[in-house]
């Protein structure tokens, strides 16, 4: 398999360099060239299979030639044996025809376990073989930081760096990257928001000289190898509910565009799928882009779901590359327009494709607390606000004819304040999770800006200082 950039200019690589690279060197994100189809037996094959067993299949086209399959399949099955439910990623009813995929069942609570858990894997191998050390950084808003620095603590090949924007996450999202002790975990944080954050590591990708100096890769979902472990969980949810004999709609809590475009990916590769569904809380400019057309930057407004408080949605490339039939300069031209004036307009054309695939909703801060009051009382089920404004979202397009699976991507206990004050409940974090709530905390405050960040790097990272 191939990767291409959206953006058209940067070299077409193979998967063990896209793993490596994060980001295209022309700015843009790597797509694979085709998609892999998997046909009607194959998808119906997958209903009550082992997770890992699916997940074998579904990598196995996007990374042939890079990793051997036997390396490939013991990682999966590695990746995800200390994950808290059998399942890995269960289905749990909680209406007639409603459904909430738990991905939050991994050692960090939340979605993004799914994909780093591999990923961390998988970069190990690669650099492993060719004998290198690599330098990563990722921005959080608060779960890819210590999804991230679950994956890579005291990985010898590996320094990371997690940016977040300072007083912006819960505190236990804080005290996930914060209290690792490995000398190679870095917890930054930023005084600003997480665009800010994002901001800066996609500076840092630009600078070229400081990214090769120390061998930068990236563990945000602007990594391809984070967005194609996460589309292996559409296939199984899918497979459950009857497909590929019934068609299933999917509401996803959306910030960076990455888990949604992973269900858009699963339908590419011939999962029936009815609509993909956007849910944004109040920062919703995904919601406005879909309903007008417009993409336009406003401030970023503080929630009880921190997680996605984003305005830049760095994903969202991957799909206008889609629907602009993979025309780099189409891209390149609305992204430098963003880049410039803080907005860009879709064309007609990809705005009707983008509309056939997507619909979207959005939910307010008083929503999501009466979305979390209301199931905990008729369902006895306590979601995370994130989740909650999936719930909310799913209702105003749910029809009852075709199953509507709500991604549920953090646990509640990441955000017990947000919780308790919503549904008089407090939820308690898992046992192996307490000691983290005394342990000693380590992090480094820093200005947003790339110059500082950058040579904080530089002085800390065992690429430069030892080698690579
Ligand atoms: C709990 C939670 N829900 C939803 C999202 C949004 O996911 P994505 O950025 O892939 O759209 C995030 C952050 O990414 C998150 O941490
Ligand atoms: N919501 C995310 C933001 C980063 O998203 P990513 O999927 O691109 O890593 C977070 O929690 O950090």
């Amino acid at each position: 398999m191939k990767y291409i950039s959206t953006r058209g200019e940067a070299p077409v690589l193979e998967f063990s360099d896209v793993l490596l690279q994060g980001l295209a060197r022309d700015g843009g994100l790597y797509l694979p060239e085709t998609w892999p189809q998997f046909d009607a037996d194959t998808i119906a094959s997958f209903a009550g299979k082992p997770y890992a067993d699916v997940a074998f299949e579904i990598i196995r086209p996007f990374v042939a030639g890079a990793i051997a399959e036997d390396t490939l399949k013991e990682m999966i099955v590695d990746a995800y044996a200390g994950f808290r439910h059998p399942a890995v990623t269960p289905l749990v009813q909680t209406g007639a025809n409603t459904f909430i995929l738990e991905l939050f069942h991994g050692p960090t609570l939340a979605f993004k376990d799914v994909a780093m858990q591999l990923l961390g894997r998988m970069m190990d191998h690669v650099l492993a073989e060719r004998g290198l050390r690599a330098t990563i950084v990722g921005a959080t808003s608060g779960d890819t930081g210590g999804a991230a620095i679950e994956a890579f603590r005291g990985r010898e090949r590996t320094d990371i760096f997690i940016l977040f924007p300072d007083g912006r996450v819960s505190n236990v999202q804080r005290r996930q990257m914060t209290t690792p002790a490995e000398d190679n975990v870095h917890a930054l944080a930023l005084t600003g928001n997480f665009d800010d954050c994002q901001a800066i590591v996609k500076g840092m990708f630009n600078h070229f000289a400081f990214r090769d100096k120390v061998r930068l890769s990236g563990v945000n979902s602007i990594n391809w190898a984070r967005i194609l472990a996460q589309i292996v969980y559409y296939f199984v949810a899918g497979a459950a509910l009857g497909a590929p004999h019934r068609k299933v709609s999917f509401t996803v809590p959306t910030g960076n565009f990455g888990d949604i475009f992973a269900g858009y990916a699963a339908m590419q590769m011939g999962l029936p799928v009815e609509k993909l569904i956007v849910a944004t809380n109040v920062n919703d400019i995904l919601a406005r882009t879909l309903e007008t057309g417009r993409y336009e930057k406003r401030g970023v407004t503080p929630t009880i779901s921190p997680s996605m408080d984003i305005q830049v949605s760095s994903n969202f490339e991957r799909l206008l590359a889609e629907v602009c039939g993979r025309d780099g300069d189409a891209v390149r031209r609305m992204m430098n327009q963003l880049g410039q004036s803080g907005s860009f307009t879709i064309e007609d054309g990809p705005q009707a494709a983008m509309r056939a695939v997507f619909g979207a909703g959005r939910c307010n801060e008083a929503e999501t607390a009466a979305t979390i009051a209301e199931t905990y009382a008729e369902a006895g089920y306590l979601l995370d606000p994130h989740t909650a404004i999936g719930v909310h979202v799913a209702k105003q397009h749910e029809d009852g004819s075709v199953p509507m699976v709500v991604l549920g991507t953090a646990h509640p206990a990441k955000f017990p304040d947000a919780v308790e004050e919503a549904a008089g409940v407090r939820p308690d974090l898992p046992e192996n999770l307490k000691d983290m709530m005394s342990a000693e905390e380590r992090q480094q405050v820093l200005a947003a800006e790339q110059g500082v960040v950058e040579r904080f790097i530089e002085e800390h990272a065992r690429a430069v200082t030892a080698g690579v």
